[in-house]
């Protein structure tokens, strides 16, 4: 029944404050305020509806997309809204989108490689949304080796100005977000050439558009690459492909030449080229900035799949009836909770070492303002690193919640398949996963032989074994004399242990905080044993090798997180309300937040196109003939 809670009871069975544990989620009561109240303005606006998204044909999708960027865009202007309040907006408007990247790439690249001059002169029109920009650095031919990209950008001392260029098929800019059909100007990724020489890949900002009739100007070919994963999906963002025929970059400044020439080098009005000494690697500065945003964002991904999955959990029953009682709820079930239970914990835990993350790169830009580039590789090895384990526990997180959810979460309206769909390529874009284990592989080797075993300092004493299982880790490989491409393999093994040991040691420090609120630490607590102990569990081979657990510990750590789960079960649905999504956010009948599902399941169902007539397109043309045996049937 409509406006009965089918989960009181559960929410009854709470041990701790969940409005206290919402601002933890939230990150400060101000960060609370701001998501509640834009949530709810998102969920209460029919402009922002998103349930019909699945029944959209590719073009009435994209056209859907742009409506809603612009209506979005209108009610930030008419209600005023502030740069927090506006990303809350996008972020709860829930649909890839060019401005994703107008937003997230195009303008802190400017923000965070470009001088005073170039900021001045492009980020009001981008703030105002008087140009729309994209980040277009992958080509057809390359996207993880980013040395590699063929386009050039030819200095030309005559004219002052640059040739953008694409000088083979595979240079083609293939992928930019908002490239396709919507970018007005592109940050491109060039190998610079002045006085015919060759200098490297920089960053060039390139108008694409008439900014008149948004016709690609001279020398730009520009389109879209075609559907991608899943119906819906990704698909409302318009991934582009993009040509340079000797485009004269007339309106553009070099970006590399008055920006990041400033950190990088520099190429003068006479066209002499001057290399300054900080690294290279600054040019990929926005890549970083991304990374540590999507470590962010996967936890608020797994958070929502969580979220239904354990919702869902509650209300479904099945077997264990007693002579006619209710049947087992199927989050009662120890498989449930050992499937479910530890990744409500990853989700809590990629909550605070993206809070973290975002610390240590406020830190490492506040540094290279200051030329100290001291702190640089550890921040690069953990942006790349931890962007790389959360998005794929996310993604498999995602996956393993549909499948908690039965034969329902495989129902579009169950919000876990479009769910995963948009979040898998997070594994991908920003960095190929195993790419970017391998530069925290790097990493650590050159920290090992650097500093002999002891990679770790300053940890939390819980994590001795984790410390151990790295170090263990690195020692058998690092001590055979084989190369480093011969044991990538097994680095990459010890990478993602580095990163664990990172997430449970910030885990760890967390609760070392102040922590407001009944109960509420003591839940987080147990969450982070949980998490520890998960994976000391999964990986068990590892810990066991170092000799610094024993198969004894090994079976008390599994007996302990049974008994976690037993203090989880009661608190679980509270954990998840504690995420405070609403139901337009979640976008999925089995997560609702009324528990009320079956009826929501039924009535979804007519709303299906395909039930528009009771008898289908196609019947008196195919079916009845058929059944009528009116076709020549072979002879059987
Ligand atoms: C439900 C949620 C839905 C969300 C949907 C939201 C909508 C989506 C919105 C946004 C999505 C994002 C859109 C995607 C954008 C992109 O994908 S942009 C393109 C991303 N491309 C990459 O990430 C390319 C990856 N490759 C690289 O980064 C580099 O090529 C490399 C792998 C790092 C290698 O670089 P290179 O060859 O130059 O360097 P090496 O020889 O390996 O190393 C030399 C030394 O440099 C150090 N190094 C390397 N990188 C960095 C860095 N970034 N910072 C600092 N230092 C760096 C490296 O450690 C070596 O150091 P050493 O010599 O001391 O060992
Ligand atoms: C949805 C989506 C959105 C995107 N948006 C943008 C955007 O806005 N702007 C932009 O510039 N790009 C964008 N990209 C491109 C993205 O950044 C690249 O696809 C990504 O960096 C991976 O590069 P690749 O495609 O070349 O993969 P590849 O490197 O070709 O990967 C293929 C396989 O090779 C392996 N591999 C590659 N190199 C090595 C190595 N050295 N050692 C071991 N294994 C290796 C990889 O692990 C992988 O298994 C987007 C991609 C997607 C899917």
């Amino acid at each position: 029944m409509e406006g009965v809670d089918h989960l009181a009871h559960e929410r009854n069975k709470s041990e701790f404050d969940v409005d206290a544990m919402k601002i933890v989620w939230a990150g400060s009561p101000h960060a609370f305020d701001v998501s509640d109240r834009i949530s709810k303005l998102v969920a209460s606006d029919p402009g922002f509806r998103k349930d019909n998204r699945s029944t959209l044909s590719r073009k009435e999708l994209f056209k859907n997309t742009l409506r809603k960027a612009a209506y979005a865009w209108k009610t930030i202007v008419d209600l005023r809204l502030s740069e927090e309040e506006a990303a809350k907006l996008r972020f709860y408007v829930d649909e890839p989108a060019f401005t994703d990247l107008h937003w997230g790439m195009f303008i802190p690249a400017i923000k965070g490689q470009g001088t005073e001059e170039q900021q001045q002169k492009w980020l009001p029109l981008a703030y105002k949304m008087q140009i729309i920009g994209c980040y277009a650095q992958t080509e057809l031919g390359h996207g993880s080796n980013v040395q590699g990209l063929e386009t050039t950008a030819t200095f030309d001392s005559q004219t002052d100005e640059f040739i953008i260029h694409s000088p083979t098929l595979t240079s083609s800019k293939w992928w930019p977000g908002g490239l396709g059909k919507v970018a007005t100007h592109a940050i491109a990724y060039a190998r610079l050439i002045v006085g015919g020489r060759e200098h490297g890949v920089h960053g060039f900002i390139v108008q694409l558009r008439s900014l008149e009739d948004h016709s690609p100007l001279l020398g730009i070919t520009v389109g879209d690459i075609g559907m991608k994963f899943g119906n819906g999906a990704y698909n409302t963002m318009d991934n582009g492909v993009l040509q340079f025929d000797h485009v004269l970059d007339v309106y553009s400044i070099a970006f590399a030449s008055i920006a990041v020439m400033l950190w990088v080098s520099q190429v003068t009005c006479e066209g002499k080229y001057k290399q300054s000494d900080v690294p290279r690697q600054l040019v990929y500065g926005t890549m970083v900035y991304v990374r540590q945003t999507i470590v962010a964002d996967a936890s608020c991904a797994l958070s929502r799949a969580v979220c239904i999955a354990t919702r869902y959990s509650a209300v479904r029953r099945q077997f264990g009836s007693q002579n006619g009682g209710p049947e087992t709820q199927v989050i009662d079930y120890k498989t449930q909770q050992s499937r479910l239970f530890p990744l409500l914990a990853s989700a809590y835990a990629f909550r605070f070492i993206g809070e973290w993350l975002k610390w240590l790169y406020a830190d490492v830009t506040q540094r290279l303002q200051a030329n100290d580039f001291s702190t640089l590789p550890e921040a690069h090895a953990c942006t790349a690193g931890l962007k790389s384990l959360t998005t794929t526990a996310t993604a498999d997180g995602i996956e393993e919640c549909r499948k908690l959810c039965g034969g329902h979460g495989y129902l579009c309206s169950s919000g876990l398949p479009e769910l995963f769909a948009v979040y898998v390529p997070a594994c991908t874009y920003e960095g190929d996963n195993t790419v970017l284990l391998l530069q925290v592989a790097r990493f650590l080797m050159k920290t090992v032989s650097q500093l002999g075993s002891r990679l770790s300092s300053k940890k939390p004493v819980g994590t001795i074994a984790y410390m151990t299982r790295v170090e263990h880790l690195m020692q058998c490989r690092c001590g055979v004399q084989r190369g480093f491409a011969e044991l990538s393999a097994d680095l990459v093994e010890a990478a993602v242990a580095h990163c664990q040991l990172i997430v449970v040691s910030k885990f760890i420090e967390k609760l070392q905080q102040e922590i407001p609120g009944k109960g509420v630490k003591q839940q987080l607590e147990v969450l982070c044993n949980i998490y520890a102990l998960f994976l000391l569990h999964k990986h068990q081979g590892d810990f066991l090798s170092t000799g610094c657990i024993t198969p004894k510990h090994a079976a008390l750590a599994n007996d302990e997180l049974r008994s976690l789960y037993s203090q989880v079960r009661p608190n679980a649905i509270a954990l998840v309300d504690a995420f405070n999504y609403t139901d337009h956010y979640l976008g999925s009948i089995l997560g609702c937040y009324d528990g009320n599902v079956y009826p929501k399941l039924y009535e979804a169902a007519w709303k299906d196109p395909l039930n528009e007539s009771v008898v289908p397109d196609g019947y008196h043309l195919y079916i009845r003939p058929l059944l009528k045996q009116e076709i020549r049937t072979a002879r059987l």
